[in-house]
């Protein structure tokens, strides 16, 4: 019987507890083409198997109500995505996108399942092993029809789609623990609307602390401090690809990016995502910072509908101190309207964290990597070079 914890991920090509010992790094199972199924898992009936169209409004406008109503919650269930159409449309359709990747389940025409993988070549532990392989995201099952074990078919197809294009590995993040993390990390928020995050619940006064205590202690300067910071514009794609990938290099897992996936990736999106560059000396761009949107819909609250939540993203800092950048990222996203600004403790971010004033979030972000032995068996936060949306 399929409903033993994690009986599903026990066929998987993943390492169990006593195999992390014996098995050598590298793929876990070798991929042969001509096994591949070449048509779709059985679906029970009147299931159907869908490609969404994200660039086309309606279709994209389903996998909005789909997530916004039936995706991630926190663990109080007082918080859920909200990701928005622009955001999914940047999110997954990079350069190079596969179209039979954005998969959906449809009963009578409606969108109640969904699963994405986008192409990525994944440097891993050391600068000879790249991958290239999907990076799977938005597993979401409505509500009504959990389970039906419609998640476990899920990720069978798009595996198996992800297979038949001879590619063998994937790359995801979920707050839950399923065999067999990489890495468990951590997130942190910085209050930028003290009164507000009260108000939703989501930050709470102990007895002798006020509202206003609160918003004198979280409170920032109205401009940044660093000298030349701007938005970026099109003519720093190739100064900033050049910046991020030597940046990367240090990490154990980290992407490397053309100046067409810079341009998708950090060229300013309203409400999607933030890019600011240093430009100092005339036409030379030293350092930037990067954070993306994405609000949380506030489940049962009389006066607040949403939670507007900032996510550090790229931050690379090679003049400016790390801690300085980071504290003008805060400004900058206090000044577009943001409650609070979300980190990570991957990369360096743990150098600014508790400088800065960022709280522990109330969970962890686990890394997994499908069918890949790692030859250490966990990386630690700060050898994460990759930022999943
Ligand atoms: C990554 N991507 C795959 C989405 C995803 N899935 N599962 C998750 C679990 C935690 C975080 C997360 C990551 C960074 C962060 F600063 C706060 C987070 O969650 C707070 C709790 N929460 C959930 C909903 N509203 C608030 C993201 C995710």
């Amino acid at each position: 019987k399929l409903n033993k914890p994690h009986q599903f991920w026990e066929t998987q090509p993943m390492p169990n507890i006593n195999e992390l010992e014996s098995l050598k790094p590298g793929p876990i199972q070798e991929g042969i083409l001509a096994d591949v199924r070449k048509d779709p898992y059985n679906l029970i009936s009147k299931f159907e198997w869908c490609n969404v169209d994200l660039r086309n409004d309606e279709q994209a406008q389903q996998v909005y109500t789909l997530l916004k109503e039936n995706y991630v919650e926190d663990d109080d269930n007082m918080f859920r995505f909200d990701y928005s159409i622009e955001f999914l449309r940047w999110a997954l359709l990079p350069p190079g996108q596969h179209p039979d990747w954005i998969v959906g389940v449809k009963v009578n025409q409606k969108l109640v399942g969904f699963i994405t993988g986008i192409p990525v070549t994944l440097h891993i532990e050391n600068q000879q092993t790249k991958v290239k392989m999907t990076e799977i995201n938005f597993l979401c099952v409505h509500k009504k029809i959990r389970a039906n074990r419609l998640a476990p078919v899920l990720i069978k197809e798009i595996t198996r789609r992800v297979h038949i294009k001879n590619m063998w590995q994937a790359v995801y993040t979920a707050g839950i623990v399923v065999p067999t993390p990489i890495s468990q990390t951590r997130y942190y928020h910085r209050s930028l609307n003290a009164k507000k995050l009260i108000e939703v619940g989501f930050s709470s006064l102990s007895a002798r602390q006020t509202i206003a205590r609160q918003q004198k202690l979280y409170k920032l300067p109205e401009e940044p401090k660093t000298q030349g910071l701007r938005p970026m514009k099109k003519k720093d794609v190739a100064q900033v690809t050049k910046l991020l990938n030597e940046y990367l290099k240090q990490f154990k897992l980290y992407f490397k990016y053309t100046e067409d996936e810079v341009k998708h990736w950090f060229l300013p999106r309203k409400d999607v995502i933030s890019t600011y560059v240093v430009e100092k000396e005339q036409g030379v761009v030293t350092d930037f910072l990067s954070f993306y949107n994405l609000p949380s819909q506030v489940i049962k609250n009389p006066k607040h509908t949403h939670l507007r939540a900032a996510y550090s993203y790229y931050n690379v800092a090679t003049q400016t101190p790390i801690v300085q950048l980071m504290y003008d990222a805060l400004i900058l996203a206090k000044n577009e309207g943001y409650d609070v600004f979300n980190a990570l403790d991957i990369m360096e971010n743990e150098k600014f964290l508790k400088e800065l004033m960022f709280c522990p979030g109330d969970g962890q972000l686990n890394y997994y990597l499908y069918n890949w032995k790692l030859e250490s068996n966990m990386l630690k936060p700060e050898e994460i070079g990759i930022v999943l949306v």
